[in-house]
């Protein structure tokens, strides 16, 4: 990381939601206030959001009470575009007290509020967009943001209107990228001389393949390998009792990991969502995948991130409907003990990787602001 720059600015972070957003977001908040640069990073109210910030105790999170948005004609829309103004009003006064220079919107509705307040104050504004294709709320944002940042190169046809619109890749958490001395197999009281499967379903779980892998697991233990399974908060206990019935599979299960670096370097092989965050820390840390799309995913977009990977060589596609117990362990036999394919997989990962995208996004808000 750089040192400090000259001239110190106000970055406003919009990244409140999901881990999807928040964490991408965080990465570049990380490399500002490295740089010396005030970051105030906005959060919504959601306990994912309280639970991700809990791990940065260094950053400044501030919390706003942001809605999802209702369907056109549904009478929620009062009490959403009533709390709409208000967010616009508390985003523009945040701005003006602490004189905040730009506003970096991470996706989603909850930064819509932000973007528009920057734009009527004035300040400069960007969005990104982690997915191969936008959200409804990025397209709309994008209406109001001076520069458009995509993670994926098959994301900028989609701003076709728009005059500035670089790919950044998606940026990874600067704690997953220091290089750690901790043996990450004793950080997870797992066996160094094994196979390790990660299972992880985004930031809040994936219910359809904690089901299918608790079917799957007889068939991992015949195959000698070993099991890391987050399961996600809401469906922890009952993954936990599943696995407790196999007492012989190594194992570790948890509901939330704090140290998902850790968890990438123990991995041969994970299956996993096809959030974009998650897929680029797969990237990242060279591990290659079974990615599952989660099925109601809007306009289908997880899918499309999927299609990115298997393309490149990086990932397998797997659809919820075709995966039961048997189609799972093939496919997970079919890499993890065949090490050429593996290692194929994994050089592929690593190529889509973008490791500078923290930087190049903090470069642009700086240089640009
Ligand atoms: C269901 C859904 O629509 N999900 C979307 C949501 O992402 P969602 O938050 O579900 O998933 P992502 O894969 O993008 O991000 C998950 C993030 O959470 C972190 N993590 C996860 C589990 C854990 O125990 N610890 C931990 O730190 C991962 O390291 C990663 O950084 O927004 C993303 C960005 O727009 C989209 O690509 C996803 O499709």
């Amino acid at each position: 990381m750089k040192s400090k720059s000259k001239k110190s600015l106000h970055v406003l972070i919009a990244c409140g939601g999901t881990g999807g957003h928040l964490f991408p977001g965080i990465a570049v908040g990380e490399v500002l206030s490295a740089r010396g640069h005030e970051v105030t990073l906005l959060i919504s109210e959601k306990k994912i959001d309280s639970i991700a910030a809990s791990g940065h105790k260094d950053l400044r999170f501030e919390k706003m009470p942001f809605l999802a948005m209702p369907k056109p004609w549904s009478p929620k829309m009062i009490g959403f575009l009533s709390g709409l103004w208000k967010g616009m009003s508390q985003c523009r006064k945040i701005i003006r007290d602490k004189n905040v220079s730009v506003v970096l919107g991470m996706g989603g509705f909850t930064s819509f509020a932000p973007l528009y307040a920057g734009k009527k104050e004035k300040r400069r504004t960007l969005i990104h967009e982690s997915n191969a294709i936008p959200g409804k709320a990025n397209k709309l944002n994008a209406r109001y943001a001076d520069t458009v940042l995509c993670g994926l190169d098959a994301c900028k046809a989609f701003f076709p209107q728009h005059s500035d619109v670089r790919v950044v890749g998606t940026p990874v958490r600067s704690s997953m990228r220091t290089t750690s001395k901790e043996d990450p197999y004793e950080f997870f009281k797992l066996d160094k001389t094994k196979k390790t499967l990660l299972i992880m379903g985004g930031s809040q779980g994936a219910r359809g393949v904690n089901r299918v892998v608790g079917m799957t697991l007889e068939q991992f233990e015949r195959m000698g390998i070993q099991v890391l399974h987050i399961a996600g908060p809401t469906d922890y206990e009952e993954v936990r009792d599943v696995y407790a019935k196999h007492p012989t599979l190594p194992q570790h299960v948890a509901a939330f990991c704090h140290r998902m670096d850790m968890a990438y370097r123990v991995a041969d092989l994970a299956i996993a969502r096809s959030g974009a965050s998650s897929m680029s820390e797969l990237a990242y840390f060279g591990v290659p995948s079974l990615l599952v799309p989660y099925p109601f995913a809007a306009d289908d977009h997880q899918t499309r991130n999927a299609e990115v990977f298997a393309k490149e060589g990086a990932a397998r596609l797997l659809t919820e409907k075709e995966i039961n117990a048997d189609v799972l362990a093939d496919a997970v036999r079919d890499i993890l003990m065949n090490p050429k394919k593996a290692e194929e997989m994994k050089r592929a990962a690593n190529k889509i990787a973008v490791r500078n995208s923290a930087e190049k996004i903090a470069d642009l808000i700086v240089k640009e602001a």
